[in-house]
């Protein structure tokens, strides 16, 4: 395994909501991390963090993550950060105390640390006073949960150098978050500020009784907050101006904004029957769950989210989706493949578990999904032998032409699942697989393919002989396999006895 990130020991001071999921985010990218958190529960908070955020990787992705980061709680800021190549501040937001916990880790840290600040809207500049080294300063403002929500805005101050933002930026980039530089410094920074907007509107609705949290919730989740996820707001709103585009939208709505329609210059008295109004309302809307469980529903649903926008735009992948397709590539080309792999047993290819996504109706693993796992076997075998995208990208492939799909038992969500394949045969056009699937701690067989597939030149659109490069990377490994037994069910048509005998 070759390392992921340009960073391998990280220092979280704070480890609360947002300290625990940078916590969790640096672990599993396999970088190591000391927390100093003087919380006396900051152990299993932290502990409770990771293990949703262990959870929500185990559905997004079914590329193997690197080894988990060691986890280290200290008795002290400088104990935490005597090491750390990037130190992330995440105490609660009071410039007095940001100020105090910075002057503690300035004097404790590396000399070239890169130090972050988690603060969701105080100056960089007003951070770095007083700091001997307010070079190495920058905010690093993050999204909950940090673990699934990608962006980090790197704001610099009046001090920061130019190689720490570039620095940052890479370390981010790195770990599969992104990290968008944000020109200026201002209060608040890109995204909270419009965020205040809403929520400052959002209370004024509530206060006015114009509606309740569940409405305000439900008009923002089965509308616009659909599409933000995937075209933000300008691009939403150039579709929105019609074939003109973007200058027709202004021209159409850019009047109203004299009306106004808001009362955003205003601030709502937050008074203790509007606190209790809205505490009230937001009870109600949770029916009974806690907050980890909403949490989980949360990360479930953002899984499925990025999913779907990775499977965007032709499989190409769109916005957070492309960000993490990009990732798992990276987290397959520092795992490494050929090699590690034992060729004398059928192949281990693929690890997953059973998405949110995948169940149906009769609550297990829906059909398709299984051939959605099989077929990601397949590709991780055709990347063993060489024939991955760049090879795809210089005009030839394997397609399938043939799959025999068994299901021998029920997949549940959330469950492991691990595909190992054999291979039956190879000729110069064709390779013989035959798939198997596992679940769950026993290892139960869950469901079986066997494949054809036909080596293809793609852009004359017809079979022909795979070159000496693939045929040498194969045949060792179908020699060894064909010292293995037959796998049961190998060969098996449609209708064969044993299934007809049991109805
Ligand atoms: N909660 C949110 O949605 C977001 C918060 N932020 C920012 O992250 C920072 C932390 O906020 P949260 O995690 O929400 O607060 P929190 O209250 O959940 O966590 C703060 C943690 O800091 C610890 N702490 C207090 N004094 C400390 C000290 N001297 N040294 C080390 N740890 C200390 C507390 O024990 C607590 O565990 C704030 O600057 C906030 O603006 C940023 C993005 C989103
Ligand atoms: C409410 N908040 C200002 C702390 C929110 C953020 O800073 C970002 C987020 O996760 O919404």
């Amino acid at each position: 395994m070759t390392s992921l990130a340009p960073i391998s020991r990280a220092a979280c001071i704070g480890g609360g909501v947002i300290g625990g999921g940078w916590v969790a985010r640096f672990l599993l990218a396999g970088i190591d991390v000391k927390v100093f958190d003087p919380h006396p529960e900051a152990e299993r908070i932290v502990a409770e963090v990771l293990a949703n955020a262990e959870r929500a990787y185990g559905l997004l992705t079914s590329v193997p993550l690197p080894p988990r980061g060691r986890l280290t709680f200290c008795a002290s800021v400088g104990e935490a950060v005597a090491d750390a190549e990037w130190i992330q501040e995440s105490v609660p937001e009071r410039l007095d105390l940001k100020r105090r916990v910075l002057a503690e880790i300035d004097a404790a840290a590396p000399a070239d640390a890169l130090i972050g600040s988690s603060t969701s809207g105080l100056l960089p500049s007003d951070l770095q006073e007083g700091l001997g080294h307010p070079e190495r300063l920058f905010v690093a403002h993050p999204y909950n949960p940090v673990y699934l929500l990608p962006l980090a805005e790197i704001v610099g101050g009046k001090a920061t150098s130019a190689a720490t933002i570039a620095r940052a930026k890479d370390a981010l980039d790195a770990i599969g978050m992104k990290g968008v530089v944000i020109a200026r410094e201002i209060e608040a920074f890109v995204g909270d500020r419009l965020l205040e907007a809403l929520w400052r509107e959002a209370l004024w609705l509530i206060k006015d009784d114009i509606c309740d949290v569940e409405t305000l919730d439900d008009v923002i989740r089965y509308s616009f907050g659909l599409r933000w996820a995937q075209m933000g707001l300008f691009q939403t709103y150039r579709i929105a101006g019609g074939e003109a585009g973007m200058r027709h939208f202004l021209a159409q709505f850019g009047p109203c904004l004299q009306w106004p329609w808001t009362k955003l210059t205003d601030v709502v008295d937050l008074d203790e029957a509007l606190v209790e109004k809205i505490g009230a309302q937001s009870d109600a809307q949770a029916k009974g769950l806690s907050i980890r469980q909403l949490e989980r529903i949360r990360d479930e649903n953002l899984v499925g989210i990025l999913q779907a926008l990775k499977a965007g735009q032709g499989g190409e992948g769109w916005g957070a989706g492309k960000l993490l397709a990009e990732f798992e590539q990276r987290l397959r080309e520092s795992a490494g493949h050929a090699d590690a792999v034992d060729i004398h047993a059928p192949l281990p290819l693929v690890e997953t578990r059973v998405s949110p996504a995948w169940i149906d109706y009769n609550g297990h693993m829906t059909e398709h999904r299984y051939l959605q796992v099989f077929g990601d076997t397949t590709d991780a075998l055709l990347r063993l032998i060489g024939a991955d995208l760049a090879y795809v990208e210089g005009g030839h492939s394997y397609y399938t032409v043939e799959t025999h799909l068994r299901h021998l038992d029920e997949a549940h969500l959330g469950e492991a699942l691990r595909a190992t394949c054999q291979i039956l045969s190879v000729d110069e056009k064709r390779i013989h697989i035959f798939h198997r699937l596992f679940a769950g701690a026993g290892n139960r067989e869950v469901a079986t393919a066997e494949q054809m597939l036909l080596h293809v030149d793609t852009r004359a659109g017809r079979a022909t002989p795979a070159p000496e490069i693939i045929l040498a990377r194969l045949r060792p490994i179908a020699t060894a396999h064909a010292q293995l037994d037959a796998p049961e069910g190998a060969g098996r048509a449609v209708g064969q006895k044993r299934s007809m005998a049991a109805v």
